[in-house]
């Protein structure tokens, strides 16, 4: 099924956190080789090291090599942060060209920007992943530029869905799958920090607490998956009345649970339109 990726080659520009949990997540779900992947960065030529042993795939900074392995590559996803877009388009401007795909994760960069700081009508795929793509288990918001084939579509599709689930969305929703999926997974951490440390508080132990606080995650989530039952009804099943977890509810509740998770959301979407807003401020 995913042969089509098999043949791409695919060169990621900016070789951090994001770069690494979707190249780990297509190499090691055989979606594609190592051969096929280069990564690249400003100049961390340690972070570059670490990718080649870990994943086997080619990592360069050296501006020859960049500007070959990317100006032959199929698909070209940026990885970089905000703050580093402008200076880092100015050098990929003359290795792209029409017949690749650019992929895009980052946060807040609307595809009119993409098109005029590169000064291209060339296929653009705007994404919003997050970083269990890792493991597979990622969660991916997606928007297309005029220009992106139904077949280039399903490409991009097919390549994050290799690692996770993807939602197609009109473009101006992207901010919001940013406050909920993207930054998602760190205020689940953030969570499982919480509990953790209510346990330890408690009297457990630090293993007691972490075992007991992933399996209650990693069950309650599985409960809704496979029951098909909705949250709220799953909840109202663990709350006897007058019982302790309603106590529990009531705490949360008095400590507006709820609105901070609402609030949460859309400070992380706010601030993403901001930081694409801070992106070549002069461009509307
Ligand atoms: N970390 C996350 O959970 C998510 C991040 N994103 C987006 O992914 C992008 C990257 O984020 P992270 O991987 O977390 O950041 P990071 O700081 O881990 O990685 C950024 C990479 O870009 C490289 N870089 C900087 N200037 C460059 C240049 N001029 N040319 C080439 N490479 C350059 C850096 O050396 C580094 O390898 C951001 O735009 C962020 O908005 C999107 C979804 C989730
Ligand atoms: O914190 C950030 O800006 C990025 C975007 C979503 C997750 N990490």
């Amino acid at each position: 099924m995913n042969s089509i990726i098999h043949t791409k080659r695919i060169a990621f520009v900016g070789a951090g956190s994001m770069a690494e949990a979707v190249l780990r997540g297509l190499i090691e779900r055989g979606i594609t080789t190592p051969g096929q992947v280069f990564a690249s960065n400003r100049q961390n030529e340690e972070r570059l090291q670490e990718l080649r042993e870990r994943y086997g795939v080619e990592a360069s900074c050296d501006p020859v090599v960049k500007r070959e392995r990317i100006s032959s590559a199929d698909i070209v996803v940026l990885c970089m942060k905000p703050k580093d877009v402008e200076a880092s388009f100015d050098e990929l401007k003359p290795m792209l060209n029409g017949s690749q795909l650019l992929v895009s994760v980052i946060a807040g960069l609307t595809i009119r920007k993409i098109e005029i700081l590169l000064d291209t009508q060339m296929p653009i795929v705007r994404t919003m992943p997050n970083t269990s793509s890792t493991i597979g288990l990622g969660a991916t918001g997606m928007s297309f530029s005029e220009s992106v084939s139904e077949e280039q579509q399903e490409l991009a599709t097919k390549m994050f869905e290799a690692v996770g689930m993807v939602t197609a969305v009109p473009e101006d929703y992207l901010e919001i799958v940013t406050g909920l999926s993207g930054s998602g997974p760190a205020y689940v951490y953030y969570f499982m920090e919480a509990l953790i440390q209510a346990g330890i508080a408690g009297g457990l132990d630090e293993n007691e607490a972490r075992r007991l606080t992933m399996q209650t995650l990693l069950g309650a989530v599985h409960m809704v998956e496979r029951t098909g039952e909705e949250p709220a009804e799953l909840r109202r099943k663990v709350t006897s009345p007058n019982g302790s977890t309603l106590a529990a509810l009531q705490t949360l509740d008095r400590y507006k649970f709820p609105e901070a998770v609402a609030a949460a959301v859309f400070s992380s979407a706010k601030r993403a339109k901001e930081m694409g807003a801070e992106i070549a401020p002069h461009i509307r």
